[in-house]
């Protein structure tokens, strides 16, 4: 998804009506703002929650220009965000469908891509870089765990949220995988793309996202992509080749750990436990206590958490019904009430 420009105050990107402060755009209990990002068939709006002022990311669909293979690649993309509840994995909040459009209510990543940031800024520190690194491998591996791999893996869709976490966006690739049985579409962005998805070769699964994450931990930590090429066929040839330049300011452990996720075979390429025990990932180990809390980040996420009843007695206090709250949390029916407890929750 590319991101567009932030348009004028009102934010209308051209469509049927103009909101402005005194009427502006609403879809349920969000006030529209402006478009973030625009992709085929779809816009992504920033948008304010009426009740709890929340800013929220709403990704719009118009269903009727999807022919069958992507309507059923939208629905199981909306299946799998359902499954996911991770501090560095965009939250789904809330879905809205009419019989022609589907409004999927998200996370907000403040901050935007990683890519811009790496845009602006040039390459991170190695110390910045091995932070958001260790972010991201958490969520991929919780992902794995749940036999979703995300094909798609990228600098432009791991987003910033306002504290500099970093969120992983689009499942649009994402699929189901099972060791024994071999997915063979050719997904992601080239640069990114691992050799056996070049060759057409079928795979299991995780390999692939394990190859993308060298190719973004490359990024990170040197601004610049490990394989390029000005055609595809180029980039294909230099993939293959298993080839990439390795910058003077690289640290000896940087570079061993890239050069073991940037292996050609994927049965020789390393798995993500050994990524998580590598010596570059435990330099300056956090601190026992920050180790705690880093567990504690992941525990905190299983979505068969017991409904929280402070957050009840707050929605009580905004005239909506607990009751009805609890089942709709309850029942995963992402629906306002769903939307409004989680809101709350994650402020
Ligand atoms: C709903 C969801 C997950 C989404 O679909 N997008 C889109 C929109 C733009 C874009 C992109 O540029 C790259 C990836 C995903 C996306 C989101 N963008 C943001 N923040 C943002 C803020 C400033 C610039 C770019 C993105 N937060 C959440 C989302």
């Amino acid at each position: 998804m590319e991101q567009v420009g932030s348009c004028g105050s009102n934010g209308s990107d051209g469509g049927s009506a103009t909101g402005n402060k005194t009427n502006p755009i609403r879809v349920g209990f969000y006030d529209i703002e402006r478009t973030i990002g625009r992709g085929n068939f779809a816009v992504v709006k920033l948008a304010k929650h009426r009740i709890t002022k929340t800013e929220v990311a709403i990704k719009i669909v118009d269903k009727s220009q999807l022919d069958e293979g992507n309507l059923r690649k939208l629905y199981r993309e909306v299946q799998i965000l359902k499954m996911l509840r991770h501090d560095n994995i965009i939250r789904l909040y809330q879905v809205m469908e009419t019989k022609d459009m589907l409004y999927l209510v998200s996370e907000y990543a403040r901050q935007g891509e990683i890519f811009e940031y790496i845009a602006r800024q040039g390459r991170m520190s190695e110390t910045m870089a091995r932070r958001k690194f260790w972010q991201i491998i958490s969520a991929v591996e919780y992902c794995h765990q749940r036999q979703i791999v995300h094909r798609d893996l990228k600098a432009e869709n791991l987003l910033l949220d306002a504290q500099g976490n970093v969120k992983i966006a689009d499942f649009g690739f994402s699929n189901f995988w099972s060791a024994g049985r071999h997915l063979e579409t050719w997904c992601g962005s080239p640069p990114y793309a691992a050799p056996e998805v070049f060759l057409g070769q079928k795979y299991t699964g995780p390999e692939v996202d394990i190859w993308s994450l060298g190719v973004v931990l490359y990024v990170l930590v040197c601004g610049a992509l490990p394989f390029d090429g000005a055609t595809l066929q180029a980039l294909r040839d230099r993939v293959l080749s298993g080839r990439f330049r390795i910058p003077y300011f690289l640290s000896a452990d940087c570079e061993s750990l890239i050069r073991k996720m940037l292996v050609v075979d994927p049965t020789k390429r390393c798995g993500l436990q050994q990524v998580k025990r590598h010596r570059w990932m435990l330099t300056e180990a956090p601190c026992i206590q920050e180790e705690s809390v880093f567990l504690e980040g992941a525990i905190r996420n299983e979505p068969d958490e017991a409904v929280n009843e402070q957050i009840l007695r707050l929605m009580q206090s905004l005239g909506v019904d607990p009751v009805k709250t609890k089942e709709s949390v309850l029942h995963q029916r992402y629906d306002h009430h769903a939307a409004i407890y989680y809101l709350l929750l994650e402020r």
